[in-house]
C-alpha cells in the first residue's frame, strides 16, 4: 500500500475560550515537556494535558496525539513511556490528554478502576447520568484537535494518532473514524473488539445503556465497514500480557477482511501489558508514523 499523497483540507474555529494555562515545563532531550491545564467547554470542567514541544520550531511540525488506558491520567505515559527522545530526534509534537473528565463527581465514578474516573473509553455517553460530562470522543477529535492548532504550530497533514489499551481502542477507532484529521494509527495492546470483552460490556452498558449501542465505537466492527483512504495500521501486542486473552482479542481485528486496512502486526514474545513494554517499542512506534507521513 505504501504512504498515500493525501492532502487534508479542515476548517478550524479557534475561539477565545482555548486559551491554556501552563502547569509545568521541564527541559528534555532538547524540548519541552509541558502539562497545561484548560477549561473544557466539551467536557464541562478542568483538564489536564501533555505537549511534549521539540526546539527549531520554525516551521509547522507533525504531531502525534497519544491516548492512555485505564486508571491514567496525563502523567502516565509522560513518566514511564521515555517517548521524548524519540519525538526529540525525529521533531514530533506529542499531545496526550487525561483519560475521563476530572474535577466533577457523579455518583458511581469511583467504585472501580473501568468504569468511570480514569476510563472515559474515548466515546460520547448517552445515558443521562453520564452525558453531560464523559465526551472523551468529542473533547480529542473536536476540543483537542482545535486546540493544538490554535496553540501549537502545527502539519496539518501530518497528524498521527496512538495508544495503549483502552488508548489503543481509541486511537483505533478515533484514528477509523477521522481519516481525514488523522494520517497514521498505531496501537499498543488494544482492547480491539470491547463489544466482545467484560470491560467493553461494563462500560458500554454503563455510558451507553447496552452492549449493542457500542458497535459505533468497536474497532473491529468499524474495520469491517470502513471504505475511508487505504490504511496501514501499526497493531502491536505482548505475548504475555495479562489481558490478552480475556480483554483485547487482537485476533478478532487481524481477521477482519477490508482491502482498504492493513495490519502491521507485530508480537511480543515474553512482554506483558505495563509501561516497560511501551518504553521498550516507543521507538518502532514514532518511525512508523513518520514513514507513514512520506
Ligand atoms: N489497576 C488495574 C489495572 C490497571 C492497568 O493496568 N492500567 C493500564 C492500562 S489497562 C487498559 O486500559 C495502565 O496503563 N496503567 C498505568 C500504568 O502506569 O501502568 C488492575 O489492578 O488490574
Amino acid at each position: 500500500m505504501g504512504a498515500q499523497n493525501i492532502s487534508v483540507s479542515i476548517t478550524i474555529n479557534i475561539s477565545s475560550e482555548m486559551s491554556l494555562t501552563e502547569v509545568s515545563s521541564n527541559r528534555s532531550f532538547n524540548g519541552y515537556q509541558k502539562v497545561y491545564e484548560h477549561k473544557s467547554e466539551v467536557l464541562k470542567c478542568q483538564m489536564k494535558f501533555g505537549a511534549y514541544i521539540p526546539d527549531e520550531h520554525d516551521s509547522a511540525l507533525p504531531v502525534l496525539i497519544y491516548l492512555s488506558g485505564l486508571t491514567c491520567t496525563e502523567a502516565n505515559f509522560i513518566d514511564k513511556s521515555g517517548f521524548q527522545r524519540f519525538a526529540s530526534e525525529e521533531k514530533v509534537i506529542v499531545i496526550n490528554p487525561d483519560t475521563s473528565p476530572r474535577g466533577i463527581k457523579i455518583d458511581g465514578d469511583d467504585e472501580s478502576y473501568d468504569f468511570g474516573t480514569g476510563a472515559g473509553f474515548y466515546l460520547n455517553a448517552t445515558e443521562p447520568k453520564w452525558s453531560e460530562h464523559y465526551r472523551m470522543y468529542s473533547y480529542v477529535v473536536e476540543e483537542l484537535y482545535k486546540l493544538m492548532f490554535a496553540n501549537f504550530k502545527v502539519d496539518a497533514n501530518r497528524v498521527g494518532i496512538f495508544g495503549h489499551s483502552m488508548g489503543g481502542h481509541g486511537a483505533l477507532v478515533l484514528g477509523l473514524r477521522n481519516p481525514n484529521l488523522f494520517r497514521s494509527i498505531s496501537a499498543f495492546a488494544p482492547i480491539c473488539n470491547p463489544t466482545n470483552c467484560p470491560w467493553g460490556h461494563k462500560v458500554f452498558q454503563g455510558y451507553l445503556g447496552s452492549v449493542e449501542a457500542g458497535s459505533q465505537y468497536d474497532a473491529t466492527e468499524i474495520a469491517k465497514n470502513y471504505d475511508g483512504p487505504e490504511r496501514n495500521v501499526l497493531l502491536d501486542q505482548g505475548l504475555d500480557d495479562q489481558f490478552l486473552k480475556e480483554q483485547l482479542h487482537p485476533e478478532n481485528l487481524l481477521t477482519v477482511k477490508n482491502p482498504k486496512i492493513k495490519f502491521d502486526y507485530r508480537s511480543r514474545p515474553k512482554y506483558n501489558h505495563s509501561y516497560f513494554y511501551i518504553a521498550t517499542f516507543i521507538g518502532e512506534h514514532f518511525k512508523f508514523h513518520v514513514d507513514s507521513w512520506k
